[in-house]
């Protein structure tokens, strides 16, 4: 399979500051992936390098069979790009600002009105933007990387300012494109969102990366304990504890609700013991490492092995 996008020990400097160092990854088609790390982790830095607008210090990038930094980049209109910060002219219309977009790509104005009405801009579609909200600033900026049906799509932090209904319809959005083959890079802080909508992750920290796998690989790979919370009835914690035996960080959060952690090896025979049938377990519930609990396990080893 071609990849989408090849990157090989890239490295960006900006004078002693090293935004980008040693990162290699390969992209295929209808990925969806998920870039991470801190404020300064290098992220737009690499969005950049992928675009075109910015060129490596070192190593080598190649974007849809092209070399971005090599200033030809013929496939640069079946790329779509949402930046952190989208910044329209204030005086023009929502409906004329993507008519100019779609102009720019060599795409049909056709879809405009289904886009405006997808993301609910239809009322405020013939309006100046100076009168936009910042939330919908971000959904006009959506529609306009989605003109020239994107290959690939590159998404600058693309649900800050959206309400929750927005990030439902936005992500839903971006299923879809996935599903008919185009591959998502999107980052973001919100990383509880991520967490089931991403195909991979790729975690980034001072400029390294640290992480690159699908959650279920970097659950494996972090070899976390898994939580296990179970609900007794009032008064019946120590008696659950007598069936259970020692388990790390036992916490009993109120009179009904005990978590403690297991070990991935551990954690069939702790569920057996929590759920005897003669027991006072009313409910069970596996909780794996989130994606928060992740992100900090890497940074942390990170640390640890930079030290
Ligand atoms: N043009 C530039 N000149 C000098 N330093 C830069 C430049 N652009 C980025 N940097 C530095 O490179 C590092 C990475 O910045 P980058 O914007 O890629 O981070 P980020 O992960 O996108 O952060 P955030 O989550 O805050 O958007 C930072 O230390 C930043 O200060």
């Amino acid at each position: 399979m071609t990849a989408i996008v090849e990157l090989e020990h890239i490295e960006k400097r900006y004078g002693a500051i090293a935004a980008v160092n040693d990162v290699s990854f390969a992209l295929q088609p209808g990925e969806s992936v998920a870039l991470i790390g801190h404020n300064g982790a290098g992220k737009t830095t690499l969005f950049k390098m992928m675009l075109g607008l910015s060129r490596p210090t070192s190593g080598d990038i190649r974007v849809l069979g092209d070399h971005p930094a090599a200033g030809e980049f013929a496939a640069r209109k079946r790329l779509g790009y949402l930046p952190e910060s989208v910044s329209f002219n204030g005086a023009l219309t929502g409906r004329e600002v993507l008519s100019f977009y779609a102009r720019l790509k060599d795409a049909s104005t056709d879809k405009i009105d289904s886009l405006l009405e997808r993301v609910g801009l239809t009322a405020a579609a013939d309006r100046p933007i100076r009168t936009y909200s910042k939330g919908m600033r971000q959904r006009l900026g959506l529609i306009q990387a989605l003109f020239g049906d994107p290959l690939l799509l590159l998404l600058d932090e693309p649900t800050t300012g959206l309400d929750p209904a927005l990030r439902l319809e936005f992500y839903e959005i971006v299923q879809e494109l996935q599903q008919q083959g185009a591959t998502i890079v999107l980052s973001s802080h919100a990383l509880t969102e991520l967490e089931e909508r991403a195909s991979r992750i790729i975690i980034l920290n001072r400029g390294r990366m640290v992480a690159n796998g699908s959650i279920d690989e970097l659950r494996k790979l972090a070899g976390l304990p898994i939580k296990i919370r179970v609900t007794v009835a009032s008064g019946k914690a120590e008696k659950l504890s007598a069936l259970v035996g020692p388990v790390p960080n036992w916490r009993e959060i109120n009179g009904h609700l005990v978590e403690f952690d297991a070990a991935p090896g551990a954690k069939i025979e702790l569920i057996r013991r929590a759920t005897d049938a003669a027991g006072p377990a009313q409910d069970v519930a596996i909780l794996q490492p989130t994606l928060d609990d992740l992100y900090a396990h890497f940074l942390r080893r990170h640390g640890e092995a930079a030290a």
